[in-house]
């Protein structure tokens, strides 16, 4: 059990671990942060993890510090962000880290934000859907965005937690709630499908993964998961031995991982890895770059449901421009209203909880 110190003690020792004094080599504190010279006024984003101390959140917090485009990066979790702060802190790249830990900080490390990712929830166990998730990760989700809509109401919101076909339109509903929500802002990460679909297309094409692009549409789970092969760039035909295979590789990508960690968790260094490109294109959007398109699960009247991801063009207020699916062959028509068909549901069942 802790020993004695009443609460301002035990926050000034929390805050000590998150942003620490600098140490003489004796270890005795001589200088303290906020006195330093440097104040990190590089000119840059201001981004926050929320999730930051997870399997997802570490890696993504190291490669966001590695972003250009970041000035600031706040890592917020329940738990154990003293230690990923402090040493993702002793990275010699431009970005300022600071550390928030618990509830009580959950404002301070929002105030000011640019862009705000998401990995925060559990992951899935072999055997489990991503929608078995539902119960544990939509209040999580939900709590975080009431913040979010409270602190930074104008900030790019890149939400992974699953199920992302649910999580979404229940940070939809938080922000209408609290009268902030502009759809530009608010994207469901869907990066790790084109990533996968990238590098299991260019396996069976024999090409570098980085020159092929594979639109993915749809949501982020099993058959919502919609590969558009006939769309690929750079142009080429499968057979139908070929398309089988990699829609169903694709669609499975999550659940590949699942079973090889064999209870360990999902996919984390794939996706912190797909994460980083996403938003590294919400902010060279930000920055007003031209031409910034990936595919995201935003609200979109491409089909009649109120979500569904698609190709985006990225700018200064998010989502500038929704494009349509493009032509379909029949396999991936029939595919489509599969996909349709889950996310309504899944669309509806994070609308009712975020309503109830
Ligand atoms: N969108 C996508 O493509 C993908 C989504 N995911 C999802 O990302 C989520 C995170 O996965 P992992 O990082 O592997 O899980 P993890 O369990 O390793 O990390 C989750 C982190 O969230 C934190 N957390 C829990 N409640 C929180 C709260 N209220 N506020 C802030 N932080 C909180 C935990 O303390 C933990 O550090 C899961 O829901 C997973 O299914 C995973 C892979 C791909
Ligand atoms: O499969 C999972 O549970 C995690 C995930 O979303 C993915 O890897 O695509």
């Amino acid at each position: 059990m802790e020993s004695g110190g009443n609460v301002s003690h035990r926050i000034a020792r929390i805050s000590a671990h998150l942003n620490p004094p600098i140490h003489s080599q004796e270890g005795t504190s001589v200088l303290m942060r906020e006195n330093c010279r440097a104040k990190g006024g590089l000119p840059g984003f201001k981004v926050a993890i929320l999730g930051a101390a997870g399997g997802i959140g570490q890696p993504l917090a190291m490669l966001m510090k590695m972003n250009p485009l970041v000035s600031v990066l706040h890592l917020y979790d329940v738990v154990n962000t003293p230690g990923v702060t402090s040493d993702i802190s002793h990275m010699d790249t431009g970005a300022v880290v600071r550390g928030f830990l618990g509830k009580e900080q959950l404002e301070e490390a929002l105030t000011g934000m640019d862009l705000v990712i998401i990995p925060a929830g559990v992951p899935r166990k072999p055997g489990m859907t991503r929608d078995d998730l539902f119960n544990i990760n939509a209040g999580i989700v939900k709590t975080l965005c009431e913040g979010i809509s409270k602190c930074c109401p104008k900030a790019i919101v890149n939400v992974i937690s699953n199920p992302v076909n649910s999580t979404v339109p229940i940070a939809a509903e938080v922000f209408k709630k609290a009268g902030i929500y502009d759809p530009r802002r608010l994207l469901g990460v869907t990066m790790l499908d084109v990533v996968r679909a990238n590098t299991f297309v260019a396996e069976v094409l024999g090409l570098d993964p980085r020159e092929v692009n594979v639109p993915v549409v749809g949501g982020h789970a099993g058959v919502t998961i919609l590969p558009l092969l006939s769309q690929v760039k750079p142009p080429c035909s499968f057979t139908a031995e070929e398309t089988e295979y990699l829609t169903s590789r694709i669609q499975n990508g999550g659940t590949e991982v699942v079973e090889a960690k064999a209870g360990a968790g999902s996919a984390t260094l794939s996706m912190a890895y797909a994460a980083v490109k996403f938003a590294d294109a919400c902010l060279r959007g930000l920055r007003g770059d031209a031409g910034v398109v990936e595919c995201a699960f935003v609200s979109s009247q491409v089909t009649e449901l109120p979500f569904f991801a698609t190709r985006v063009r990225l700018g200064r207020k998010g989502v500038e421009e929704i494009f349509p699916l493009g032509p379909l062959n029949e396999y991936e028509r029939a595919g489509l209203e599969k996909a349709k068909k889950e996310l309504a549901g899944s669309i509806e069942k994070g609308v009712a909880f975020a309503r109830k």
